[in-house]
């Protein structure tokens, strides 16, 4: 069976999504995770972009084993330059460096001739190849690319010893039979291309990035690029998750695999989406909520009499357990803990009693408690060790616009009380933790949406704020109460400032 190789660009072309900015410690959660998946290459940032994705991609560089790690490039010697010092202490390291090949980007972007473009690639890929073994080399724009340049440009990075080629579809252009033939004219027409490894690589602008990468792959790629749940510029990249499971269903007809463990792709999306404040719609092949749920009759009656009738896949495959007890303010420790642990999580001993405590607040509020639920009281009050946290709040409205809120916060061990006035309840509540904490930041995004299920439904609120310095922070907080998890979300970032 033909391996495929899964090179994850989250922490690269997903960051590139407007808005997402991801610092250090959000970085190495994520590349953990992809660990945990299983993925073969991550590629985790610009480098040269910015000190902080500088550091970003030397801290996982050191501590993320057993894997290739990757920076991506121009094709610019101090770019370059940057990466390798990056990633110098990774024990597999790739350089991924590239230039535009289409005839507009070439005249209008770079402002180059042709042999200047394949000048310059066959000199980023000699001097990335002085510092690692493994050199990526990328043909930005290739799906409208001349053929016969782009054969040119393949042959002679291949002969300046790249080890890999991408033939991306940048701006989601093609189509898949097109798309297709791109890669098949590859290996067709450029010399030496069977001692490389061909990648795929294409955005979603017309919805079509999945369907290209299986029709790339289809044509003799060996490997494919993409990010969790899509994210990316614009329309975003090809869903991993996607492209894995469609790999992974039909491997007995393509005869191909992937290495990949299917268990840890809820857990991953959920972190990738917690992390960067982007929803999954419900709707999302795989990982959407509703994936796996039968909503009409006649297919409610075809899953009880066999479950492949609607079911292409089990849930369990991707780390979502079917769930046969109903979790409520009767349940016990007991009955959390097994749920839990089928949802993936390791609960230690001493974390089950304040655990508990917050379940049943909850469970108090809501009839059931459903899996949702239980991802927001892991990732929100498990082990987070949040510095500010919000003890009570009351808001009182004065008319239409205007409002006084009064909180009470814990931070650094004190408990401390203040109040403020908004233009409404969120901007009062919001006003009255800066008046405590004493940190003033710019409000740049204030997002609040329904999390689980149910007459109750958690809420939860994401923020992102902009310190002096300019570092944008997401935070998040839960409730069924949406002024609560504001606060709580306002609280989360606002302990990130360092
Ligand atoms: C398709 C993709 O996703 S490519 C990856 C996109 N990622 C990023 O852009 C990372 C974030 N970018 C940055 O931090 C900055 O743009 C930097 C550090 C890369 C460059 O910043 P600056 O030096 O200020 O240049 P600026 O962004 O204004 O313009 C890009 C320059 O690079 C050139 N360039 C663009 N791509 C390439 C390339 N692959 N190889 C060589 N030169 C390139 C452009 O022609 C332009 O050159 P010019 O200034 O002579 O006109
Ligand atoms: C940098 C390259 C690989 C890219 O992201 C693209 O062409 O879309």
């Amino acid at each position: 069976m033909r391996k495929l190789y899964i090179f994850d660009t989250t922490l690269r072309d997903g960051e590139q999504s407007l808005g997402i900015t991801l610092n250090v410690h959000e970085k190495l959660e994520i590349a953990r995770q992809l660990v945990k998946l299983g993925v073969d290459i991550m590629e985790v940032g610009f480098p040269a972009s910015s000190p902080g994705d500088f550091e970003s991609v030397q801290t996982i560089a050191k501590e993320i084993k057993g894997i290739t790690i990757c920076g991506l490039t121009r094709c610019v010697q101090k770019d370059i330059d940057v990466c390798a010092e990056s990633l110098k202490y990774s024990e597999s390291p790739r350089i991924h460096t590239g230039i535009a090949v289409s005839p507009l980007h070439m005249a209008k972007k770079l402002r180059l001739q042709p042999e200047q473009v394949i000048e310059a690639a066959v000199a980023a890929v000699k001097h990335a190849k002085k510092y690692v073994h493994d050199v990526e080399f990328y043909a930005e724009d290739a799906f409208r690319s001349d053929r016969p340049f782009l054969a040119k440009i393949l042959e002679s990075v291949i002969a300046a010893g790249a080890t890999t080629v991408n033939i991306p579809d940048t701006v989601g252009y093609a189509t898949p039979w097109e798309y297709g033939e791109l890669i098949s004219f590859a290996k067709n027409n450029v010399k030496n291309i069977d001692t490389v490894r061909i990648s795929v690589h294409c955005h979603n602008d017309l919805g079509m990035a999945t369907a290209n990468s299986l029709a790339g792959i289809a044509a003799g790629a060996e490997q494919i690029e993409g990010t969790i749940n899509g994210i990316g510029e614009r329309a975003g990249n090809t869903s991993l998750e996607e492209v894995i499971m469609a790999i992974y269903t039909r491997k007995q007809q393509y005869n191909i695999d992937v290495n990949i463990n299917t268990k840890e792709i809820a857990a991953t999306s959920r972190l990738v989406s917690a992390i960067t404040g982007v929803p999954v719609p419900s709707h999302k092949a795989i990982v959407g909520a509703n994936a796996f749920m039968h909503a009409s009759g006649i297919h409610q009656d075809g899953v009880l009499k066999e479950k492949q009738t609607y079911e292409i896949i089990e849930p369990e495959t991707i780390g979502v357990p079917r769930n046969e007890i109903v979790l409520s303010a009767r349940s016990g420790r007991a009955a959390l803990k097994h749920r839990l642990g089928e949802l993936g999580y390791t609960v230690e001993k001493e974390q089950i009693d304040p655990l508990y405590a917050e379940f049943l607040k909850l469970a108090d509020k809501k009839k059931e408690i459903y899996d949702e639920d239980l991802h927001v009281l892991m990732g929100f009050n498990v082990g987070g060790g949040k510095r500010i946290q919000i003890k009570n709040l009351s808001v009182v409205t004065n008319g239409v616009a205007s409002a006084t809120a009064t909180v009470t916060l814990e931070q650094a061990g004190e408990t401390l009380t203040d109040a403020a006035t908004g233009n409404g309840p969120v901007d009062a509540v919001f006003k009255a933790i800066e008046r405590i904490t004493g940190k003033t930041v710019r409000l740049i995004d204030y997002q609040i949406r329904s999390v689980s299920r149910g007459s109750e439904a958690l809420g939860t609120a994401t923020v992102k704020i902009a310190t002096a310095d300019h570092h944008v922070i997401i935070g998040r907080g839960s409730s069924t109460d949406i002024i609560e998890s504001s606060a709580k979300a306002y609280a989360d970032a606002l302990s990130k400032i360092n």
